[in-house]
């Protein structure tokens, strides 16, 4: 049981990027052990990922050609999700945390402009806890010769600091707004709601993969606790 696991002690920094929205660049979010453990739970279980449409029914779609699949909760994956309770206050219980889903992406995958939090009121009742409150995109890994495949978010402001060009594409210009490359084991984290509503300013989309191969990893929080059956934490 939870209880009698011990996580690695794994330290890391923050980074503000935007506070209104508020985004939060995180770099080393996951440790090389757990981005190989991650690769080796999800490897072969892919299937294409679906999205939900406005009565709530899951649909494969053009939109979003990446696969995806849930991961179960081990010990290595509940360490995750404990840091990512804790980076996030202390006073978030698991319940409120979807089962982590691992997105894995070819040549040409892509997820299209989308939200993370739903529009539906089918996908935000209360057995699924309401909407999602925040998001974290984990980049678990990227193949070394990799082109394209950031996280774009076209309404976000481009930084002022050329210190981010590390972790931001720089070279494009910010028409398109701002694109996080797929760094291995850092992560992007935001806020989706602004006061009870969705906010659109996190519009982001998954770029296509130019050349080589990415592993993303979602993390989601509800604003409340899911049903038990739309969690993954019952051990
Ligand atoms: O692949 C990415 O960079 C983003 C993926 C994403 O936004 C999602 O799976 O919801
Ligand atoms: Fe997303």
């Amino acid at each position: 049981s939870k209880e009698n696991i011990t996580c690695p002690h794994h330290l890391y920094n923050v980074q503000i990027f935007s506070e209104d929205p508020l985004v939060i660049y995180i770099p080393d979010f996951i440790t090389a052990e757990e981005a190989a453990h991650l690769q080796s739970i999800s490897s072969g279980k892919f299937s294409s990922s679906q999205i939900a449409d406005q009565s709530g029914q899951q649909h494969l779609a053009k939109t979003r050609t990446s696969r995806s699949t849930s991961l179960s909760s081990d010990q290595v994956v509940q360490c995750i999700e404990e840091r990512a309770l804790q980076f996030q206050g202390y006073d978030i219980p698991r319940t409120r945390l979807e089962p982590l889903q691992a997105v894995q992406y070819s040549i040409g995958e892509n997820y299209k402009p989308h939200t993370d939090w739903f529009t539906s009121p089918a996908q935000t009742t209360q057995q699924f806890g309401g909407n999602r409150a925040t998001s974290f995109f984990v980049y678990v890994s990227a193949s070394e010769d990799i082109i394209g495949g950031g996280t774009q978010f076209p309404l976000l402001d481009a930084p002022s600091s050329e210190r981010w060009c590390d972790y931001v594409n720089c070279d494009a210009g910010w028409d398109e707004g701002v694109t996080f490359r797929p760094i291995a084991r850092n992560a992007v984290f935001w806020r989706n709601m602004k006061d009870g509503k969705g906010d659109r300013r996190t519009l982001h989309s998954g770029l296509p993969v130019q050349r080589g191969e990415k592993l993303g990893m979602n993390i989601w929080t509800r604003e409340d606790e899911l049903d038990v059956q739309y969690r993954s934490d019952i051990i």
